[in-house]
């Protein structure tokens, strides 16, 4: 992105300004603190605000904070076990599974639904999914939020996605208040990726 310009519109240049602060934190590197209710509901209504191809809307999200938390750990703790050999399954593994849960203050699921006759391809569906989870993103980032979007083999596991009745994850947003502060970021420059036609 090239540097703001003052004479942008105030709108403008608050989103821009949220799309450049918005960073991928590790889960280590966020407090405790729990996000509260109303700012989680007004990060969750940002996602349901994206476009979807066909007002398709094929989001669902499970959100889990407190002790809801555990019933998330268990849902990892199940999905590990569930890709990993049983001799080579190991107790200490399956508890740090379960022990991730409780390192942010929130997590909402990203739980791909395709409509039961689908109007449109999967790849449209996810795509929408993805604007979805960005818009939430975004919105956590104005409210002072940091955080990832995970989505490793557990994260984005069948084993998962039912144990949440979903019939796909493509992971989830992981969210709290950051204990450090924000880490510099680069990017490629956008001459490096445009082609202008005029
Ligand atoms: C679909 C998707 C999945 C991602 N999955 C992971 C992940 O599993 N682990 C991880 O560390 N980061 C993950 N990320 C975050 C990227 O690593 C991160 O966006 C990238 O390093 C750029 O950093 P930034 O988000 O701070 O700009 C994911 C991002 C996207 C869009």
């Amino acid at each position: 992105m090239t540097t703001l310009d003052a004479t942008f519109p105030p709108a403008a240049l608050t989103v821009l300004d949220v799309i450049r602060a918005r960073r991928t934190v590790d889960i280590g590197l966020l407090k405790p603190d729990a996000v509260p209710r109303e700012v989680t509901e007004a990060i969750l209504e940002a996602g349901i605000w994206a476009p979807n191809h066909g007002r398709t809307e094929p989001w669902r999200f499970t959100v889990f904070t407190g002790e809801g938390r555990a019933r998330l750990a268990e849902v990892f703790a199940q999905a590990y076990a569930a890709g990993t050999a049983p001799d080579r399954e190991d107790e200490s593994a399956l508890e740090s599974q379960r022990a991730r849960a409780w390192r942010a203050p929130l997590w909402i699921s990203l739980e791909l639904h395709m409509p039961e006759k689908p109007k449109m391809p999967e790849w449209e569906e996810q795509a929408a999914l993805a604007c979805a989870a960005q818009n939430m993103w975004l919105a956590a980032t104005a409210f002072g939020l940091v955080g990832k979007w995970v989505s490793g083999p557990v994260m984005v596991s069948p084993v998962a996605a039912q144990a949440l009745g979903a019939p796909k994850l493509l992971g989830l947003l992981v969210l709290g208040y950051p204990a450090a502060e924000r880490h510099a970021a680069t990017r490629a420059p956008l001459a490096d990726k445009v082609t202008w036609v005029e």
